[in-house]
């Protein structure tokens, strides 16, 4: 971390093949930021995080993230990058053949962690400020939608991350389910520091707890959005 900047994208172009998605970008995340990310399906919104995570690498422009130089990024600094990250996407959903304990202890075994004590006490530790320690033992099917995304915020708290990265994780979700993860998501932030990017189609809630909002339109990220 460059003082409290946790993001810094300028000048940045991003491309999915060859296909140039977002150009210019400039963007700047400090710690505890809580950042709407909007704009229409094919925009650009899921691009523009899998550069900040290291799934897009970039050559134009300059781009840091928890501190790596994301210009030189080396496919052996990807895992160590993705410690100082929580990621909440559709696509990292919870293994369905273990308990939610199992879950968090896989991923603290596959990012380094070896003293089952720790393991056992950290695992606690995250449900526990998720709201769900009850629920150690259970599968993710015995859980709600809401509870099983709880979950996944545990898991990306498991390495205390400077930042989250959430991708529509409220989707699949009623509404009063939904408000009660930016709630937790934000409690997240306020009371650690940790920098939130959002993405959401859903207008609603972002009325509901109005911040920054930035925008992919146009082959461009927009700052200081304002929504009707
Ligand atoms: N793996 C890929 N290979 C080639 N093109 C891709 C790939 N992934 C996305 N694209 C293209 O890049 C553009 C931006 O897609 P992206 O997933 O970033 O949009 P998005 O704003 O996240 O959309 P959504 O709201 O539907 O998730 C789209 O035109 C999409 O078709």
């Amino acid at each position: 971390m460059i003082g409290n900047s946790i993001i810094k994208l300028t000048g940045v172009d991003i491309f999915q093949q060859k296909h140039l998605v977002l150009s210019n970008v400039d963007l700047h995340i400090d710690k505890g930021d809580f950042v709407w990310l909007i704009g229409q399906t094919g925009s650009g919104k899921s691009s523009l995080l899998k550069v900040i995570y290291g799934d897009l690498h970039i050559n134009t422009g300059m781009g840091h993230a928890c501190g790596y130089d994301l210009n030189k990024l080396a496919d052996r600094d990807v895992p160590f990058l993705r410690r100082k990250l929580g990621i909440v996407f559709q696509d990292f959903q919870l293994l369905t053949d273990r308990t939610v304990e199992q879950n968090l202890h896989f991923v603290m075994r596959a990012t380094g962690w070896k003293d089952p004590k720790l393991i056992n006490e950290r695992a606690l530790d995250v449900l526990e400020k998720v709201g769900l320690r009850s629920k150690l033992k259970k599968m993710p099917h015995e859980l709600s939608g809401g509870e099983q995304q709880r979950v996944v915020i545990a898991r990306a708290l498991l390495n205390d991350p400077e930042i989250i990265l959430a991708d529509e994780p409220t989707g699949n979700l009623d509404p009063d389910t939904s408000e009660e993860i930016v709630m937790l998501l934000k409690q997240i932030g306020q009371q650690m520091g940790t920098a939130i990017i959002m993405a959401t189609h859903d207008y609603h809630i972002i009325r509901t707890f109005p911040s920054r909002i930035i925008k992919c339109e146009n082959g461009k990220v927009l700052e200081d959005v304002t929504i009707a």
